[in-house]
């Protein structure tokens, strides 16, 4: 097993991430929320754009798995072989892309990608995947890490209020690649049914870094109950 990869093992990884057009989308701001999650206890930062990347990587001394959300298409998570080698180049220690079957921008399989990340760059790979099938898939072309990242967000999943634990659990059986369970956790128990459901890593973002969405909750409590 890779070091790193053993660093995160029943560990929690904290999603740092604002979206276009938001207040807090700012490389220094995610650099002093990927701070202050560390201090919490997060034990790995999962970071969005190669200015957050290099930013966080400068800052806090965990493991970092990075992305590039770039696209309207289907495949937009770290969508093409140039993305991923920027991705790690900002200083990623994993490259989380695209683990789906879609066809990609670039023409390239799953199986050319991961394999031409890790020949060129040295980064691990966690491929976001949906289904069952996706993850089998992705951790027979190579993949270092399983996520159900995409669950209920492609055309043919659906999604659930909370986490896909099921899936979880499926993923865990059928492979022998480490499950990380990403996706809708949004309370601490779900984190730890999580591990129980045989995840290796639990990822939450929303929940502790996106301060709209989580206002968003408490405001319409507040006004059911007015
Ligand atoms: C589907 C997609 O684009 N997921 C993204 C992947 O990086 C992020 O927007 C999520 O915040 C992340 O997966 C963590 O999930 P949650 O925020 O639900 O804890």
């Amino acid at each position: 097993m890779n070091p790193l990869v053993e660093q995160l093992r029943h560990r929690l990884v904290v999603s740092c991430q604002a979206y276009p057009g938001e207040p807090m989308r700012d490389p220094d701001t995610m650099r002093r929320v990927a701070l202050a999650v560390a201090r919490g206890g997060a034990a790995g930062i999962r970071a969005q754009g190669l200015a957050d990347i290099a930013a966080i990587r400068d800052a806090v001394d965990l493991p970092l798995i990075g992305l590039w959300k770039d696209g309207d298409d289907d495949v937009f998570i770290t969508p093409t072989l140039d993305h991923a080698l920027a991705v790690a180049r900002a200083g990623a220690h994993v490259v989380a892309l695209d683990g789906t079957a879609r066809p990609r921008p670039d023409g390239r399989t799953l199986g050319e990608t991961v394999a031409a990340v890790k020949e060129r760059t040295g980064a691990l790979v966690m491929a976001d995947c949906s289904t069952l099938e996706e993850g089998v898939g992705a951790a027979a072309a190579g993949a270092d890490l399983v996520g159900t990242t995409l669950a209920g967000y492609t055309a043919y999943t659906s999604k659930q209020p909370g986490p896909d634990l099921d899936l979880v659990a499926r993923l865990a059986t059928a492979i022998d690649v480490p499950v990380v369970a990403e996706g809708r956790i949004h309370r601490p128990e779900q984190a730890a049914q999580a591990l129980r459901a045989g995840a290796w890593t639990v990822v939450v973002g929303t929940a502790i870094t996106h301060p709209t969405t989580i206002t968003g909750w408490f405001a319409s409590a507040v006004a059911e109950a007015r």
